[in-house]
């Protein structure tokens, strides 16, 4: 490993493995996973069911210990969960008594924050994910995707410098997820926030990433990194161009025709 590589990348992932080990078992989820991700860079993790991704995010949540390996943060070792990280899950994890104005102030409310700040920070975020209306209602009230974007709006409320996202889209429905993707996307361009992005949709990992990385199971391990092109978010250039469509075959290839 350089020493320069890893003071530059926000996250350096070194030989990273995982073993769970249950009664009658030890089962090997990840082996040796190796990456770097850069300040503001938008990295996807793809592969097929089982092959460790929600693993790895755990890990880097720091809501589970690697095995073996190193991962760090801005330089530093990951040691349990921290605020520099925010995640966003699948599973709507909102608070159910609390309003949307007040979860997505949560985090600034264990922070002893005066509210009149938390009344702007929360205000700039409901706007950014067109919520404003909403700030009185409660999770039952609101849509899958509604939900989603308070989850999205929450975490960064916190301002974290890197954001987790565990398969955030996968259970809307497509209308939803696509314009989720551009909503993610143009929070990003303007937060600047460095995000690890986990699915299995490899269509949301070509459209939303800077890089991929292919992942294979049985152990997971990374089997290839995929660089997109800039070229492909170009105005105009949707996921039904010929560059696009082709990277997706090649990333389908890579993951062996399971998806
Ligand atoms: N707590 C655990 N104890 C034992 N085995 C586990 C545990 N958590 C995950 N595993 C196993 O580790 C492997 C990787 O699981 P993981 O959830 O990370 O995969 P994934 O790629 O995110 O899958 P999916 O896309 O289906 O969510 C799986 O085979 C799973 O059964």
């Amino acid at each position: 490993m350089s020493i320069t590589t890893a003071t530059e990348a926000k996250i350096s992932a070194r030989d990273v493995s995982k073993v769970y080990q249950t009664k009658k078992n030890s089962f090997q989820a990840l082996e040796r996973v190796s990456f770097d991700v850069f300040p503001h860079e938008f990295v996807s993790f793809v592969g097929t069911s089982g092959c460790g991704k929600s693993t790895l995010l755990r890990i880097l949540a720091g809501l589970e210990e690697a095995s073996d390996g190193s991962i760090q943060i801005s330089g530093s070792e990951i040691n349990g969960p921290g605020a520099d990280r925010g995640m966003v899950f699948q599973s709507y994890t909102l608070f159910p008594w609390l309003n949307v104005r007040e979860n997505i102030e949560f985090g600034l409310t264990l922070q002893n924050m005066h509210i009149l700040d938390k009344r702007k920070i929360s205000a700039r975020f409901m706007e950014m994910v067109s919520l404003q209306r909403f700030a009185n209602s409660f999770p039952k009230e609101l849509s899958g995707g509604m939900k989603q974007r308070v989850a999205i709006a929450r975490a960064l409320a916190n301002k974290p410098e890197v954001l987790l996202m565990d398969e955030p889209f996968g259970a809307l429905d497509p209308m939803t997820k696509g314009s989720m993707q551009e909503m993610l996307l143009d929070i990003w361009k303007k937060e600047k926030m460095t995000v690890v992005f986990i699915t299995h949709d490899i269509e949301e990992a070509i459209f939303l990433s800077q890089r991929v990385y292919v992942m294979d199971a049985h152990p997971g391990r990374i089997k290839q990194e995929v660089i997109i092109p800039a070229s492909l978010k170009d105005e105009g250039k949707g996921k039904d161009s010929q560059e696009f469509i082709q990277l997706k075959k090649q990333i389908i290839a890579l993951i062996g025709n399971h998806e």
